[in-house]
């Protein structure tokens, strides 16, 4: 078979980003992303795009209507391609058995069941999904049992491993892509299909090809292992804070070991996208009774739990121990910089805590809007009564801080590095506090503006008072 179409169900962060790239890289391939919602499909073919991303809109707009179209007739696209991308999103299950840990697997199943009801020619079926090990199997169980009379399929791992608002450089510029398949003749057909598409811009060097369940497992252990150097740097940050030392020195003192790199060693506030797929590597633990590795894998999550708490809980101690009454802007609401995307932000987290404590909130973030901030608080419990008097979106950052006790920094823009700190100061109550969540501000130029700053790892202004712990206790 020589892959001639492409369809991609699912065209969300990564169904879109991905299928636009392979677009543009392979002209003579016609690749089709669908959706089952209509909205998102549309909001792909207009000019502005349902998702932000540097560089999407010029990769989407050199394909669109050329070799690339985003449709919502998924079965026409099915009919059509080749091959096709399961990229489907796999949330952690809200009920039954596994609720909380588990990943729900249902729109996965969904989408094995849509191929299987209407594809009439063999198909290559890549899973792009973040799936347990041995997830493929399940697919292949579905589309055998509901296979027309000559029709196959095979199944590929193709894991994606793109971070979101970097997301084309990510793509075009891979560090590796992976494909897993079966240890078979057709099964290595298959792959090396795959590989062909790639090798249009990856050298085929960075093509790693595995068994299906390395593939799957590979992605789980890439995010759990990333997730765990965060998780790391965050447990040392409360060791900083305790005794003197900064963060950001030991992050470099450890990271200019070789073995060891500089990257992901940036103490934050916590919270990101990671947390469900590293709760599904707990859940297989589990289910394959290895309690301890379930233990250990928890306990990352954890450490990224502990440490919004922690944040969160030095926001209300500095304020005198109450915000009650008190006006907090918030600055930032995505996951992180360059993204629109909010999901497991710790801004969510730190948002509702302050509500229910009784403060006021002001929230400004320049790419998420308030209908996603309205339904992001309302899953966390906030009422529409709590949103109504408690929760003001702004347009920009300086009617967001004015008239407020605090400003609580949760996603590190770029735009909020260059603000004019005299002037928000200027029209904040006194005394003015600033949270840094990200580490990113000038703390020495906002203590000297006037601000008390308190950030994540280090202590500012007061490094070594109230020192509460010896190594030798008589001396305390
Ligand atoms: N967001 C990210 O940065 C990354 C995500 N992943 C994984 O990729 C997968 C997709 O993630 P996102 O793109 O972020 O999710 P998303 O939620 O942005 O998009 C998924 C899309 O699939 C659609 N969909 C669901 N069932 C469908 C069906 N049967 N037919 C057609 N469309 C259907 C939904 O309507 C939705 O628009 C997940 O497993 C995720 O873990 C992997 C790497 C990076
Ligand atoms: O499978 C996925 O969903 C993706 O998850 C992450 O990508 P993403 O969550 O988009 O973004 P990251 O850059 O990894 O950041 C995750 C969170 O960790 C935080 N972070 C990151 C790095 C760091 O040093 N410190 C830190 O606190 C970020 O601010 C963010 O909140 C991985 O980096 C991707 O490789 C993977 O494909």
């Amino acid at each position: 078979m020589v892959v001639k179409s492409i369809c991609c169900l699912g065209a969300g962060y990564v169904g879109g980003p991905t299928c636009s790239v392979i677009a543009l890289k392979c002209p003579e391939i016609k690749v089709t992303v669908v959706d089952k919602s209509k909205e998102r499909i549309a909001q792909w073919n207009s000019d502005k795009l349902p998702i932000y991303e540097p560089g999407l809109d010029e990769v989407v707009k050199a394909s669109r209507g050329k070799n690339l179209f985003f449709s919502d007739d998924c079965d026409a696209a099915i009919v059509e391609a080749d091959l096709i991308f399961i990229s489907v999103n796999t949330p952690t299950k809200t009920f039954g058995n596994g609720k909380g840990r588990a990943p729900d697997l249902k729109f996965v199943e969904g989408a094995a069941r849509m191929i299987a009801n209407v594809a009439k020619s063999n198909k290559i079926v890549v899973e792009k999904s973040t799936v347990p090990v041995n997830a493929a199997e399940s697919v292949m169980k579905i589309l055998k049992a509901n296979q027309r009379p000559g029709v196959s399929y095979q199944i590929l791992s193709n894991p994606e491993f793109l971070a979101e608002g970097t997301a084309i450089n990510d793509l075009l510029n891979a560090d590796r892509v992976l494909i897993g398949g079966e240890e078979t003749a057709a099964g290595e057909a298959a792959i090396e299909e795959l590989c062909k598409i790639y090798e249009h811009w990856i050298p085929r060097k960075k093509i790693l090809t595995t068994n299906t369940w390395s593939s799957e497992l590979s992605k789980l252990a890439a995010n759990a292992m990333l997730a765990q150097r965060i998780s790391s740097i965050n447990s040392l940050s409360a060791v900083c804070e305790a005794t003197g030392a900064d963060i950001t020195e030991v992050a470099r003192a450890v990271g200019l070991d070789s073995r060891i790199g500089p990257k992901f060693l940036q103490a934050s506030i916590g919270g990101s996208c990671f947390q469900k797929d590293i709760l599904n590597l707990v859940y297989i633990c589990e289910c394959l009774n290895l309690p301890h590795v379930a233990a250990y894998w928890q306990s990352v999550i954890d450490m990224n739990q502990h440490q919004k708490h922690r944040f969160t809980a030095k926001v209300i101690e500095s304020l005198f121990n109450t915000v009650s009454g008190k006006n907090i802007c918030i600055l930032g609401f995505a996951f992180k910089k360059n993204t629109g995307d909010t999901r497991e932000s710790a801004a969510i987290y730190v948002s509702k805590t302050l509500i229910d404590e009784g403060a006021s909130i002001k929230i400004y973030d320049p790419k998420v809007e308030k209908p996603q901030i309205y339904e992001d608080l309302k899953y966390v419990g906030v009422t529409d009564e709590q949103f109504q008097r408690h929760v003001t979106i702004c347009n920009d950052a300086y009617l967001a801080t004015k008239e407020c006790h605090a400003v609580v920094l949760c996603t590190e823009w770029d735009e909020f590095v260059t603000l004019d700190y005299e002037k928000i100061y200027d029209q904040m109550m006194k005394p003015a506090h600033m949270f840094d969540g990200r580490k990113i501000l000038d703390h020495n130029n906002l203590l000297r503006i006037g601000f008390h700053v308190e950030t994540i790892g280090s202590r500012l202004g007061q490094p070594f008072k109230n020192r509460r712990y010896s190594i030798n206790p008589q001396v305390v």
